[in-house]
């Protein structure tokens, strides 16, 4: 059903071909309204404004989100919404953009700011972006788990303010990923993608956890499916993977942290929400783990005076605050936005695959 879905997705450019040849003569008034809440790369902006069959209103700035009382004002009768993952698509929003709505997309891969149930009480088609970022964030995690393990951050600081007055036998010595156990919570496209990246530098054992055993994901990287609780004890290395929801949020807490290994690695590249930071500082402060590399945190960016600075076992993007905008490099680049802007917007598929699983299991399954 998957793969099903994909064809529709990359199909869709051409449809939207056919729609300009049809559509470019009709009169303004029976275009689709549609509000896009971001500056998005120009590929996108030009589906849009060449399919001849919406007129759209752009918030034009990447820099500063639309603010909450601007967003509430203009999407109030469109008919498409296109978002990213700094709008809170809620009730409220809903209910403010009122009966047109017929369709929203986000342009991002985490579908935590929607409220899936209230989309779909209302009927609207929903469309996100997997895939696009799967290299990015598997390259970004690896990057992370090596800068973390291998202390380059505490390395250069020492380098650079004079800490570093002789060779020494075990100073900032790290951790080896060679013959360790790499645990993925959440196995997906993202969480295989690292572990083929990993691979090569001879791990003994990819382990992972999810909902349920992904034995055909699994099976690419010879990964074990294992408890939460073995994840916790077995892993050298955890990377988070997993997508934020109600079951997932602060998944990653002292529980956790206290069954890990004192020299095991903490990644995150999924959404800050899955991970209770007082409880992660805890960890870090005390030893119980021996490092985190994060590429996200709640709020994003962190306070400049967040306590998680002040540790020298926590690094990664949140000492530059740079993991996002690796990752948009790749959005920019990516045809992939270009289909899902514009069969999301353009064309009547639903789009939704993974979210399916958040609805009921009956619909799961038609997924
Ligand atoms: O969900 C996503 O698409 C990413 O986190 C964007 O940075």
């Amino acid at each position: 059903m998957a793969l099903r879905r994909l064809q529709k997705i990359a199909v869709a450019p051409l449809s939207i071909k056919e729609g300009i040849a049809s559509n470019v003569q009709r009169e303004m008034s029976t275009l689709q309204r549609v509000y896009v809440t971001r500056q998005i790369p120009p590929e996108g902006l030009k589906i849009l404004k060449e399919s001849g069959q919406v007129q759209f209103e752009l918030w034009d700035s990447d820099d500063v989100p639309v603010s909450r009382a601007e967003l509430l004002k203009k999407v109030k009768g469109v008919d498409g919404l296109l978002c990213v993952l700094t709008e809170k698509i809620d009730a409220e929003l809903l209910d403010a953009a009122g009966p047109n709505l017929k369709v929203l997309s986000t342009m991002s891969v985490g579908f935590d700011h929607l409220s899936l149930d209230e989309l779909k009480k209302r009927g609207i088609r929903v469309g996100y972006t997997p895939e696009v970022l799967t290299d990015a964030v598997a390259e970004l995690t690896v990057a992370l788990l090596l800068t973390t393990s291998r202390r380059l951050v505490e390395a250069t600081h020492e380098a650079k303010t004079g800490g570093w007055g002789t060779w020494r036998t075990l100073w900032l010595c790290g951790h080896e990923l060679a013959n360790s156990t790499v645990g993925i919570l959440g196995l997906g496209r993202i969480g295989v993608a690292i572990a083929e990246r990993l691979a090569p530098f001879k791990v003994k054992k990819f382990i992972y956890t999810d909902v349920a055993p992904r034995p055909e994901l699994a099976k690419a990287i010879n990964a074990e499916y294992v408890s939460f609780d073995e994840l916790a004890k077995q892993s050298d290395f955890l990377a988070v993977c997993c997508a934020l929801t109600p079951e997932t949020k602060e998944i990653c807490n002292k529980e956790l942290f206290s069954k890990m290994k004192n020299t095991s690695i903490f990644i995150n590249t999924s959404r800050g929400g899955v991970v209770n930071q007082e409880d992660l500082y805890e960890a870090l402060a005390a030893g119980q783990i021996a490092g985190a590399g994060l590429d996200v945190t709640v709020p994003e960016p962190l306070p400049t005076n967040h306590p998680l600075f002040t540790l020298k076992n926590c690094g990664g993007s949140i000492l530059l605050q740079k993991g996002k905008h690796v990752i948009r490099t790749f959005f920019f680049h990516s045809a992939s936005l270009k289909d899902n802007v514009a069969s999301a917007m353009l064309s009547d598929e639903l789009l939704i695959r993974e979210v399916a699983f958040i609805y009921s299991k009956q619909e799961d399954q038609s997924m």
